[in-house]
């Protein structure tokens, strides 16, 4: 119970998040596949990870790499295969379908697909007639036409009523998301009270549906008007959204019954907590599984250093950490993924000692900090100055005994040098590298650089380079007596 209870207080609100953001997802990406080939499909890759865990768990190296890699490819080729379900669940939504709502009459797509195609239709002059069939028989009262039984979609829509296709004449039936016959003829009414405008694509329509329970939906060639009809009532429809709800309404969607909407609340209802409990489950077999233990070197982050100031001397630069957590998240941890920050706004100038503590270490969720070595850290700092040093030539060797160095300048003569000010106190000059005399005959000008020891020392720019001008006279030899 007091465990039970230990590990309740351990949880974060961020550890909450997780599992409800995850479970919203796979909830969400249910309810947009759901219905297709897809999800059918799914719970044989859930069973395969399920049994790649076994084996992992009892040891089965190999075992468990093969199912991994079956995994990775029947990934894959459902990719390949359900290419279409996934399109269509991604060409048809918008943010709006993704995360919220739910799919009408099992498919909310397939309306999306035919309410646009049928105005992209309109607004290229394409003419079209749509035969949305609901509970009665049609095939007595239509004549001809091909049996298509093809998958509904925009592309195939706009291929049949181009005017290039021998099929574009006549009606297209689609029950369901399929198109079941292409180029079919439909009675045409006798009705006497139609607007002039209307030939006899409008009249064929409203035939079928004055006969029926169809929707029609017409698409004039002359106009691009989008029309709809049922029963005997006739009507121009402006959008897409209007056509969809219209769509919604015939379709059954619209009005649904009681028992519908509840056998619907209680499938979702029933989906959304196995998400959660599946969700759940494998957050905890993630960060919560079998714990271990782990070190990790990493290196201290300095931040907030006051202006002026800056380190001279640390005990160390990295620190040990000795990590708990569950193996897989242990093993996917990189050393990008952990900081350890020391806030230096309070350091004055000299010594200052930092304690490291869970407090200055950021961790991934579900790792937690068992030990830390070394646990404090001695900086010593100091603030920087800018200082002008004069600058002494460092001459080696000897020069050739017929010669003599009659002179020698250098400019600039001295060097601004910015630098911590206990350093920079002990410091009345600086040199520059090594010049061997031995290599000069004649005059002339080298360049040579300052060097700047000890290495905490900088220059502006970096130029830290000076350049001498020498003159070297041949030695008078002694007159022979
Ligand atoms: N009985 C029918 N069954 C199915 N389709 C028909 C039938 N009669 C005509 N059509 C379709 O209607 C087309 C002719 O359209 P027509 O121009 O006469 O009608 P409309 O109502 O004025 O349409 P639009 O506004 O597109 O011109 C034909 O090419 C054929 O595709």
């Amino acid at each position: 119970m007091t465990d039970a209870l230990s590990f309740m207080s351990s949880l974060r609100w961020q550890d909450f998040l997780d599992i409800g953001l995850n479970g919203f997802i796979l909830f969400r990406l249910y309810v947009l596949f759901r219905g297709s080939g897809l999800i059918r499909v799914m719970p044989v890759v859930v069973i395969l990870w399920a049994l790649r865990g076994v084996a992992l768990f009892a040891g089965l190296v190999v075992t468990s790499w093969a199912i991994q890699g079956i995994i990775a490819a029947a990934a894959l080729i459902l990719i390949i295969v359900f290419r279409d379900d996934i399109a269509s669940v991604f060409q048809a939504g918008n943010l709006k379908t993704f995360l919220w709502g739910l799919p009408s009459h099992g498919n909310i797509t397939s309306m999306d697909i035919i309410a646009q195609t049928t105005f992209e239709m309109g607004k290229n002059k394409i003419g079209a007639l749509m035969v949305f069939p609901r509970t009665k028989e049609i095939n007595n009262i239509i004549q001809g036409g091909i049996d298509w039984d093809g998958k509904l979609s925009r592309e195939m829509l706009l291929s049949i009523f181009w005017d290039k296709n021998p099929v574009h004449d006549g009606a297209v039936i689609i029950k369901q998301n399929r198109i079941s016959r292409v180029g079919a003829i439909l009675p045409l009414s006798r009705r006497s009270d139609l607007p002039s405008r209307y030939g006899t694509r409008h009249r064929a329509g409203l035939g079928l549906a004055e006969s029926s329970d169809c929707l029609v939906i017409i698409v004039s060639e002359e106009s691009g008007r989008v029309t709809v009809v049922k029963g005997t009532e006739i009507k121009d429809v402006r959008n897409v959204a209007q056509l969809k709800i219209i769509m919604e309404g015939h379709l059954g969607n619209g009005k649904k019954k009681k028992s519908a909407l509840w056998k619907n609340f209680f499938e979702y209802g029933t989906s959304a907590l196995v998400c959660l409990a599946l969700v759940t489950g494998i957050w905890f077999g993630l960060s919560r599984g079998r714990e271990t233990l782990k070190s990790i070197v990493v290196p201290l982050e300095y931040t907030d250093i006051q202006k002026d100031f800056e380190i001279i001397e640390s005990s160390t630069n990295t620190v040990t950490l000795h990590l708990g957590g569950s193996v897989p998240l242990l093993k996917s941890l990189g050393p990008k993924q952990i900081k350890v920050l020391l806030k230096l706004n309070a350091a004055s100038a000299g010594e200052n000692i930092y304690t490291v503590s869970g407090k200055n270490i950021i961790l991934p969720p579900g790792i937690h900090l068992k030990k830390v070595e070394p646990s404090s850290v001695k900086l010593v700092l100091d603030g920087t100055v800018t200082r002008q040093l004069p600058i002494q030539l460092n001459w080696t060797g000897k020069l050739s005994e017929e010669l003599i160095l009659a002179n020698a300048q250098m400019t600039p003569q001295n060097i601004t040098v910015t630098g911590p000010r206990k350093v920079l106190k002990t410091i009345t000059t600086l040199y520059t590298e090594k010049i061997p005399l031995d290599t000069i005959q004649t005059s002339g000008t080298r360049e040579v650089a300052v060097i700047l020891q000890p290495s905490s020392l900088n220059v502006a720019d970096k130029k830290n380079r000076v350049k001498v001008s020498y003159t070297v006279v041949k030695r008078e030899k002694a007159p022979v007596l």
